[in-house]
């Protein structure tokens, strides 16, 4: 087990030396659960295959531990690995395929056959010892492969979607046995997803990143309440959080957000840490998620100056709650959730309140939050 750090890593590749991985800095605490997410391409695969040996770094240093490792083996790193295609040897048991990994580290027999069988039972495949691979299913193989990692107790465990494979019902399932695994284990893990659930739920910790940039990195709650920028916003949270633009215009004491359909008193705070930007005067751009924009109709009186109308183009049911889509006379729809007990339908003309106090402002031309 050890905390890991990346000072200022970097990838190209290719003839062109294209930037996968930008001047990347993270420290990992020792015995955490950290997510990598981020759209395809984005580099954390690549990040990862660095810091596992399997990829030369271009640029910077990566430590487990106090150990500079930039020049180590995979070997040497004491790392172990889960892959989205599970990796592992048709030819070889599911035993042999455990042991694999203790039988190149020369281990007594005994001890081996003690680990392989220990990480069979807590993963529940001590049944399929004899099988091979081929006579698995998806989600039996998963668990082989995890089985392999967890034989022993590394510096780190990585995961490069080790749950893709896998159908909706088992992911689920899958990700909290890894969770549970990782409470008893303690080790220190990096688990790379595309899947921003995947991601909120599992992590400690979340790192957004894209185009080989971190975009943030902190609890999944601030990474949903608090995203950093436009692009954190609309990766994480489904839906996406609601955009719109509006120019901040001061009325006596208070400042408004206005668009050419409708004008929104900001509170005091936000009025304050705008004034503090100078931004008032000018554009910037309101975010708020749909379960901040409600229907009901006592708070509607309450809330009379934080009031848009338009028209609600279709419902999406997801259970106990619909996600409408509402058209305000702008380029974008906005999305606001109800609860079922509520009916609307399309078509319809419908004013809805939003929660001010959770409207965050992103900067139009950076498209940075603006913090106080
Ligand atoms: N061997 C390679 N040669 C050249 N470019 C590469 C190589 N491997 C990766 N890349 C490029 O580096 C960038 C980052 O790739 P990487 O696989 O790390 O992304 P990712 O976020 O893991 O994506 P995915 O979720 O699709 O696996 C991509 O633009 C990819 O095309």
């Amino acid at each position: 087990m050890a905390k890991i750090l990346f000072n200022h890593v970097y990838k190209r590749y290719g003839k062109f030396k294209e930037v996968a991985v930008n001047d990347f800095n993270l420290q990992v605490e020792d015995g955490e659960f950290l997510v990598f997410v981020g759209p395809s391409g984005c580099g954390k695969s690549t990040t990862l295959r660095m810091l596992a040996g399997l990829e030369d770094i271009s640029d910077g240093e990566i430590y487990i531990g106090d150990a500079l490792v930039n020049d180590y083996s995979p070997k040497e790193r004491d790392i172990s690995m889960v892959f989205q295609n599970y990796a592992l040897y048709p030819n070889l048991t599911v035993y042999e395929n455990i042991a694999f990994g203790l039988r190149l580290r020369k281990l007594p027999k005994h001890e081996i056959d003690l680990s392989v069988k220990r990480a069979a039972r807590v993963l529940e495949i001590d049944n399929f010892l004899d099988r091979k691979p081929r006579e698995l299913s998806g989600g039996q193989r998963q668990r082989v492969a995890l089985g392999r990692a967890i034989v022993r107790k590394p510096q780190a465990f990585l995961y490069d979607e080790p749950l893709s494979n896998l159908d909706a019902r088992l992911r689920v399932q899958m990700r909290a046995e890894i969770i549970s695994l990782h409470r008893k284990m303690e080790v220190t893990s990096i688990y790379v997803t595309h899947d921003q659930v995947e991601a909120m739920t599992m992590g400690d910790r979340v790192v957004v990143m894209n185009k080989g940039v971190i975009q943030q990195v902190d609890t999944p709650e601030l990474v949903y309440n608090r995203p950093n920028n436009i692009f954190v916003a609309n990766f994480i949270g489904n839906p996406p959080m609601n955009f719109i633009p509006g120019k901040l215009l001061e009325d006596g004491e208070d400042v408004d957000f206005h668009t050419n359909r409708f004008a929104l008193r900001l509170t005091d705070k936000h009025a304050a840490q705008l004034r503090k930007h100078q931004l008032v005067g000018k554009t910037v751009i309101l975010g708020i998620r749909a379960e901040h924009m409600s229907f009901e109709s006592y708070e509607l009186e309450q809330h009379s100056r934080s009031l848009i109308t338009g028209v609600l183009e279709f419902g999406e049911f997801v259970g106990s709650d619909r996600y409408y889509h509402l058209e305000i006379g702008m380029d974008s729809l906005l999305i606001a959730r109800a609860h079922t007990r509520y009916q609307f339908n399309n078509g319809m003309k419908v004013s809805v309140a939003l929660d001010m106090e959770k409207a965050l402002f992103y900067h139009r031309d950076t498209e940075i939050l603006l913090t106080d």
